[in-house]
């Protein structure tokens, strides 16, 4: 059995003029762990997930994703290694179907040529045919699959939440990079979106990494958090060692890190 981490970041950090966004950033994912990022707002962690999407270059340190070094890459390049992200705002086409929503990630994946495509041979046919059941399958196992045909900003926000997911799904990654999935949901929407998570996670053999202000979500599923604070790692550890850490106690105005926060 292999023990090279799928992401290793090493000491990454960017700047924007003065300010040190992220310093000094390392941590380690295996394959089919599922790693929440926490921290105080401003403290670094969507930044994290543009330095590992080729959004932003890291200005110093090194990105390895499955043993090759990734940083500097174009998000499109990253994108085809491996790497998928929801994000904070959610991103969908909103006047296309649910659907095509999926069909367009999917694509991606897609076996057939670009001139297939183009001339619409054949094989064009049986790709589209296959791209649509693949699209269904997905929005089956996101209870999306009644509203199909519905405009994705016709959709309740939840729901739409759940759409993001199943992109980004669809896209076929190793790596999920899911930035706050739970903004904006209800409790009973929390908890069924924390059921998804783990049950993607095992059905897709995926590693995930999780950035959620939700405490009770990301003390629910992760299995070690790290905690970011002013741009730089303070704690790493299970949610029960984070729950009491000091430092993180302190980065959350002295209040033990739990419910309370959800
Ligand atoms: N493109 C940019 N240019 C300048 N400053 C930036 C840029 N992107 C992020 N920052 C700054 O970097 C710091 C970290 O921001 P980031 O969005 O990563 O924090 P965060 O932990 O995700 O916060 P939140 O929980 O509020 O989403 C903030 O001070 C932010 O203003």
């Amino acid at each position: 059995m292999s023990t090279n981490p799928l992401l290793h970041i090493q000491n990454v950090g960017i700047r924007f003029g003065g300010l040190r966004a992220v310093a000094n950033f390392t941590l380690k994912l295996n394959q089919g762990e599922l790693i929440g990022l926490i921290g105080p707002n401003g403290a670094g962690k969507t930044t994290v997930f543009n330095l590992l999407t080729g959004v932003y270059a890291p200005t110093e340190g090194e990105i390895f994703f499955n043993g090759e070094r990734i940083n500097g890459l174009p998000p499109y390049k990253v994108t085809r290694k491996g790497i998928s992200r929801t994000f904070q705002n959610i991103r969908l086409f909103n006047e296309l179907s649910v659907l095509d929503n999926v069909k367009i990630a999917y694509h991606s994946l897609a076996k057939h040529s670009i001139f297939s495509s183009i001339f619409r041979f054949p094989k064009h046919f049986s790709g589209e045919k296959e791209m649509e059941e693949k699209s269904i399958e997905f929005l089956k196992i996101f209870h999306l699959d009644h509203v199909k045909e519905e405009k994705a900003k016709n959709l309740p926000y939840g729901q739409q939440r759940r759409l993001e997911i199943a992109r980004a799904l669809a896209a076929g990654p190793k790596l999920l990079l899911l930035d706050e999935p739970a903004a904006g949901m209800n409790p009973q929407e929390t908890k069924e979106l924390m059921e998804l998570i783990s049950f993607i996670r095992n059905e897709f053999n995926l590693t995930i990494l999780l950035i959620e202000h939700d405490m009770k979500l990301v003390m629910g599923v992760c299995e070690k958090i790290s905690v970011l604070d002013h741009g730089q790692l303070i704690a790493h550890g299970t949610p029960e060692e984070i729950r009491k850490h000091p430092k993180v106690i302190e980065a959350y105005l002295g209040e033990e890190v739990g419910e309370e926060h959800a």
